[in-house]
């Protein structure tokens, strides 16, 4: 056989003697890259779409600029709109551009790296290397921003997740343009409440010197709470319109540790809302954490490896109330920070408590008042003689707004009032019924079944 032929000392051997031969290659193109690197009189920095699992926002800028630059000589061009913009923004989408700043010439090329991340590199003359380093990045990076001010385009950032529990890859923020036609107009609550919360969302977005005169972190947290389907993502989306901030969308259960959720946290910029939806489902994380780590042990043979210690941590409750009142809400300015839940009653009372949370807003079933506004939305209707039947049954009857705009939208892609209107009285009588029902079984058993005798008090 052919081990016979090639006896393992032999087998050892004849690798080892590859292995060396690579390595003398490698070695050898290490140093003639290096060589060729000396005298190459050009230098090149890179900005990459990510740093230390990071989003970095100078890249973002970087694109901005570049994208804007003399469209009319590109090639390849992108057509974009931009937020509340009738016309179409031609943007260039050409992998290479030469820039000229104070007189010097630069290069800019996109690459995409091992993992699959985009970097802009940076090409210039060593002679060049004081004015760009110390001037020119600065007014890119500048300019960029200041296109995106302009341009007023928002990002809903998201984290995503490790992709394999267990495996060494972090959480990071990766965005989206943002565009969300909600707004405190069609949004349907009482118009009381509506008015508190517009008032003091732009009491903070111009608080700038009363933070500061006062010396608090210039933040402000919002606890929506309410049954599903009542508004609270809606309100979300309007508070972000009103105020023009982007939207970080943090997914708890996608951070491995307390030191990871810093590191995302001090990574959001300013002018943001940092969400975190259905926190009661979110904190809850022990239970479905210690069931992926037995099912990575399971996966593991006679059980010979054993966990890294960095992957059973997890995000506690103490690590998010640190940022949410510690040092890191300090490192930035001008952040909104929101949780929602379905379940007021399940969160740690810590977590709430007046001063954490400023506001506590309740989104509730829908009212008439509310109804009326998405009748105004939906239909464009101000009043029709079947509102009162509806105010009366929206009375005796608990139904989400998202329910009732399910049956004000229009069917076959016109509007039909008297229909939408008709099918909305059969859902809340059908809903008025199920919930009579489910009334008499609840009492039923509150008193265990029991039917009240009055002939039992008199023996
Ligand atoms: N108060 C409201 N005003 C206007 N539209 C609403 C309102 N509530 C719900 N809707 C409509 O219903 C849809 C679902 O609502 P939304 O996702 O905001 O509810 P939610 O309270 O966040 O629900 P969940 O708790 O399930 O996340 C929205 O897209 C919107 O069209």
């Amino acid at each position: 056989s052919v081990q016979q032929f090639f006896p393992n000392h032999l087998k050892i051997a004849i690798s080892e003697f590859l292995l060396s031969t690579i390595q003398q290659l490698s070695f050898f193109q290490r140093y003639s890259d290096r060589f060729i690197n000396f005298f190459s009189p050009y230098v090149d920095i890179t900005f990459s779409q990510y740093d230390d699992y990071q989003f970095n926002h100078a890249f973002a800028a970087i694109e901005t600029y570049l994208g804007t630059k003399a469209t009319d000589k590109a090639k390849h061009l992108r057509a974009i709109q931009v937020r509340d913009s009738k016309g179409l923004v031609l943007k260039r989408d050409d992998a290479n551009l030469r820039d000229e700043y104070e007189g010097l010439a630069v290069w800019w090329a996109i690459e995409t790296d091992a993992q699959g991340y985009r970097r802009y590199k940076l090409t210039f003359h060593r002679s060049s290397r004081d004015v760009v380093t110390e001037s020119y990045v600065k007014h890119v990076v500048e300019e960029g921003k200041l296109i995106e001010a302009k341009n007023k385009k928002m990002k809903l950032f998201t984290n995503n997740p490790s992709t394999q529990w267990g495996s060494n890859k972090t959480s990071f923020w990766r965005y989206i343009d943002f565009e969300h036609p909600s707004c405190f107009q069609t949004l349907a609550m009482d118009p009381k409440k509506k008015e508190e919360i517009l008032n003091d969302l732009v009491a903070f977005s111009n608080g700038k010197e009363y933070y500061k005169k006062i010396g608090k972190a210039w933040k402000r947290g919002y606890l929506l709470y309410g049954p599903p389907g009542t508004g609270k993502s809606t309100m979300i989306a309007a508070m972000a319109n009103l105020l023009n901030y982007s939207i970080y969308d943090l997914e708890l259960t996608a951070i491995k540790n307390n030191s990871e959720l810093r590191k995302l946290l001090t990574a959001t910029s300013s002018k943001s809302i940092i969400v975190i939806e259905d926190i009661d489902c979110s904190l809850d994380l022990t239970g479905e954490r210690n069931e992926k780590e037995s099912q990575l042990m399971n996966q593991k043979k006679d059980g010979e490896q054993v966990l890294k210690e960095q992957d059973k941590s997890f995000v506690t409750l103490s690590g998010l109330l640190n940022f949410i009142d510690g040092i890191w809400s300090a490192c930035g300015q001008e952040r909104i920070i929101v949780f929602t839940t379905n379940h007021l009653e399940k969160l740690d009372p810590a977590l709430i408590r007046r001063g954490r949370m400023d506001m506590h807003i309740e989104l509730s079933h829908c009212t008439f008042e509310a109804f009326k506004i998405l009748a105004q939305n939906y239909l464009d209707l101000d009043t029709h003689p079947l509102f009162s039947e509806i105010e009366s049954l929206l009375k005796e009857t608990k139904i989400a707004p998202a329910d009732v705009a399910e049956n004000l939208m229009k069917k076959n892609r016109e509007i039909d009032i008297d229909g939408s209107l008709n099918d909305l009285i059969k859902a809340l009588k059908k809903k008025k019924k199920i919930q009579e029902v489910q009334l008499v079984d609840d009492n039923k058993e509150k008193h265990g079944n029991k039917t009240f005798n009055p002939f039992r008090l008199i023996f």
